[in-house]
């Protein structure tokens, strides 16, 4: 069915200028976030270069429907790339290797905007290196969600492909004047081209709204200079650990783990050296525990681990091996190598019926002793 291609130059400028008020709007709520500014004048941009090169069959003006059409054309890709790039760093990121790509295609077209059909094939053929280029790009956004990385790399890849297609129909018709007289295939690309527009345009928001909850997850969750989860995620995932064994009615168990004299490290060397010392004590904490077990830190040098389906004796090993690791562990600081140790009260229970909140007071109790007879030991009770 063949189009008519004022109607379909009509609809590109009509999305693409929907699309940059969309991406404005946004921007003006995430002021923080650039690429919504550069995403939305590159929509801006693709409109007005549209409806320049739709005025060519109406108004005898090369240098204006050809050159600047195709110049914008090109820059359009270019602008999503730089958002992108600003996307990934989230700092302002320098215009040159736009600037760059931008004069090395306009110098071509200085010499071909005479013949359309050329001057559109070697637009396409700069604009499919670019989508292509992006598409690998966008994999290297490695913050990004997967499922989200891959559609986007397989838009910018249909989209790159696409352009190849349209130059590859576009060097089969160098004869031609203009695109009115291509074949009403040519119409079909450029529909595939606005559907690929659209579905890109419209998954820049939701990749930047899926960055930000991914990071609110983070704050809220996880301990900022260790990478553990805080004391509330604790709280909350101890708790379903132990809802779930309540179903199974499996035992329980709940540590905790606190430094012996560990003020004295931030007054020898200093509160840098003793936040790495919390650092590598949490890789050790981390690297002793199975992939079910919740750990921690919920405290300045405090930290907790909940030991899910253990029985008394298995409890005993853990405790023994935390507690042997970390004062065997040599902690490597600003140069210096010291070394550390921790106090473990814990308790066991077998019953169902147990509450958090009560085992993490018995737990604390049994660190008390811990700590009152010596320290470097763990003290583990029992509730029956
Ligand atoms: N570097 C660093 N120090 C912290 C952090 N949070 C708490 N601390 C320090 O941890 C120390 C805890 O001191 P105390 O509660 O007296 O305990 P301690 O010196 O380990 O002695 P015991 O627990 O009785 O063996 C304090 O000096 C806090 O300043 C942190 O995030 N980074």
């Amino acid at each position: 069915m063949p189009f008519h291609l004022p109607t379909l130059f009509i609809t590109a400028i009509s999305l693409n200028l929907m699309l940059g008020g969309l991406m404005l709007v946004i921007y003006e709520v995430r002021k923080t976030q650039k690429c919504f500014f550069t995403w939305g004048i590159s929509c801006f941009i693709f409109g007005i270069a549209v409806g320049l090169a739709g005025m060519q069959t109406y108004f005898d003006q090369a240098w204006l429907t050809i050159f600047v059409a195709d110049v914008l054309i090109i820059l359009t890709p270019l602008l999503l790339l730089h958002g992108l790039r600003q996307f990934q760093m989230q700092r302002p990121v320098s215009f040159k290797l736009v600037a760059l790509v931008l004069s090395y295609s306009a110098l071509p077209l200085v010499l071909l905007y005479t013949a359309p059909i050329h001057a559109q094939t070697f637009t396409s053929v700069v604009c499919a290196a670019i989508y292509l280029y992006a598409s690998i790009y966008i994999l290297s956004i490695k913050q990004a969600p997967t499922l989200m990385r891959w559609m986007l790399f397989f838009l910018f890849l249909a989209h790159g492909a696409l352009m190849l297609a349209q130059s590859g129909m576009l060097v089969q018709n160098l004869a031609a004047k203009s695109v009115v007289m291509l074949p009403p295939s040519f119409e079909w690309l450029l529909i595939g081209h606005l559907a690929l527009t659209t579905a890109t345009a419209a998954l820049f928001p939701l990749l930047a709204f899926a960055m930000s909850e991914k990071r609110l997850l983070e704050v809220t969750n996880f301990d900022d200079l260790t990478h553990m989860l805080n004391d509330r995620a604790f709280l909350e995932r101890t708790g379903l650990l132990l809802a779930k064994n309540r179903i199974q009615r499996r035992s329980f168990c709940v540590l905790v783990i606190d430094l012996d004299h560990f003020s004295s490290i931030n007054q020898h060397y200093g509160d840098a050296a003793g936040d790495e010392c919390l650092r590598q004590v949490a890789d050790v904490i981390q690297g002793h525990l199975r992939e079910n077990d919740v750990a921690a830190r919920i405290g300045g040098e405090e930290f907790a681990v909940a030991l899910a389906d253990v029985d008394r004796n298995q409890a005993e090993l853990i405790s023994y091996r935390l507690c042997e690791r970390i004062g065997k562990t040599t902690f490597n600081i600003a140069g210096e190598t010291l070394k550390i140790t921790a106090s473990i009260g814990g308790i066991h229970s077998r019953s169902s019926r147990c509450e958090l909140g009560d085992l993490l007071r018995a737990a604390d109790e049994a660190l008390y002793t811990a700590k009152s007879s010596g320290r470097n030991r763990f003290v583990l009770a029992t509730q029956a």
